[in-house]
């Protein structure tokens, strides 16, 4: 018999058995033997590489990504089905999700993509469960939300960061500020700004001498960079710094004090999907640490389109709103009249270097 119809085969038991105190330990049992089921069900098949998982992968769509990420049972699908129209299976066991389950979160205009996903557990990054194939679609997005269970103990949030460390995601923290560049000639030359605290040069000449590097530009920019940021920057292409926004859910089930206490850590916001409670405060901050401004656009002739804003990084240039629209849009390009906060009259002509704010009005005059 497979697991899946092992696993079949419980549930309908578990349907068949009424909730009573006389069945509590038989139906406790039997969760035990699913969740057991599940794991070797995420395990990667021996000698496969794709881990069993058909489909895991969801494509990339709307403005922005969001993975939840959590350990299994913490409310991670709860909260996908109350902010999206999407419905991911809830259930008391661990394990109940199995597969990526992506929603869309309409907010401000923009179209947020949320990535549900299967529960992850200490190890996971060495290929526990399907893990790995989380911790990967994590590394894609713009915003992971960790999602903790307020009931359960403080390390369950150390545990996930480093799940996501040894991957290559760097949470909350902005790429280290250091110019490297592999030569041909010319040995390894070290310039900084100041000298870095924590590493010398000859400390990074043996690291490059690891890495079978012997010819590269180092500029250090930072003084306070650390020798885990240089070997980041070794490892760029395999490295993504990634916002983190912590989420404490289930808030219903503890005491008021304890929520107070949680609620203070920093990047930390709590809620109940159960009681519908801070819901609508977790999204307002997903869009927050996103950092997406909105734009409206005009035609030439035409009024303005406020009711289908556009929605691009916060800080980009007329440049980038053209990339945004069509990678080819700029070479059209002769200027660009822009209405708001970010010109001093309006309209002001404004070239591809122009940085739009909020709720600008961008009308884009072709040659
Ligand atoms: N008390 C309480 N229970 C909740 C809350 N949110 C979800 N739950 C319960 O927690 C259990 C797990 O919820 P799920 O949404 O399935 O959790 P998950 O993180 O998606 O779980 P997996 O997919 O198994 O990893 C269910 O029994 C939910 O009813 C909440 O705010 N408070
Ligand atoms: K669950
Ligand atoms: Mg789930």
């Amino acid at each position: 018999m497979g697991i899946l119809e092992k696993i079949q085969q419980i549930e309908l038991e578990m349907s068949r058995t009424q909730k009573n105190k006389a069945t509590e330990y038989h139906l406790g049992l039997l969760k035990g033997k699913l969740a057991k089921l599940k794991r070797e069900l995420l395990e990667p098949a021996a000698g496969g590489s794709s881990g069993g998982g058909q489909g895991f992968e969801v494509s990339k769509t709307g403005d922005a990504r969001v993975s939840l990420i959590g350990f299994p049972s913490v409310g991670k699908s709860s909260f996908l089905s109350k902010i999206t129209k999407t419905k991911s299976e809830v259930a008391s066991y661990a394990f109940t999700t199995l597969t990526s389950v992506p929603g869309v979160l309409e907010y401000q205009g923009a179209e947020i993509q949320i990535v549900d996903l299967p529960g992850i557990i200490h190890g996971a990054s060495d290929g526990k469960g399907r893990g790995r194939q989380v911790v990967a679609t994590a590394k894609t997005s713009d915003l992971i939300l960790m999602v903790l269970d307020a009931t359960k103990g403080k390390n369950q949030r150390a545990i996930l960061e480093k799940e996501l460390e040894n991957v290559g995601i760097r949470l909350n923290k902005p790429k280290p500020n250091i110019y490297f560049k592999v030569k041909t000639t010319g040995g390894v030359k070290l310039l900084f700004t100041s000298p870095p605290k924590n590493l010398d040069e000859k400390l990074i000449t043996a690291i490059l001498r690891d890495y079978r590097i012997h010819n590269a530009d180092v500029l250090i920019r930072d003084e306070n960079v650390t020798v885990d940021d240089f070997i980041d920057i070794i490892n760029d292409s395999h490295i993504s710094y990634i916002n983190c926004l912590y989420v404490y859910n289930k808030i219903d089930a503890v005491s008021l004090e304890e929520v107070d206490r949680i609620a203070r850590e920093p990047q930390t916001i709590v809620m109940s999907c159960e009681m519908d409670l801070g819901l609508d405060d977790v999204v307002e901050e997903i869009w927050y640490q996103l950092n997406l401004l909105k734009l409206y656009t005009k035609r030439r002739g035409v009024s303005v389109n406020f009711s289908d804003p556009m929605v691009v990084r916060n800080g980009s240039t007329i440049e980038q709103v053209c990339d945004s629209i069509h990678k080819d849009f700029k070479h059209g390009f002769k200027y660009a009249l822009v209405w708001g906060s970010s010109t001093k009259h309006n309209p002001q002509k404004c070239g591809l270097g122009h940085v739009v704010n909020d709720e600008d009005v961008v009308s884009i005059i072709a040659k």
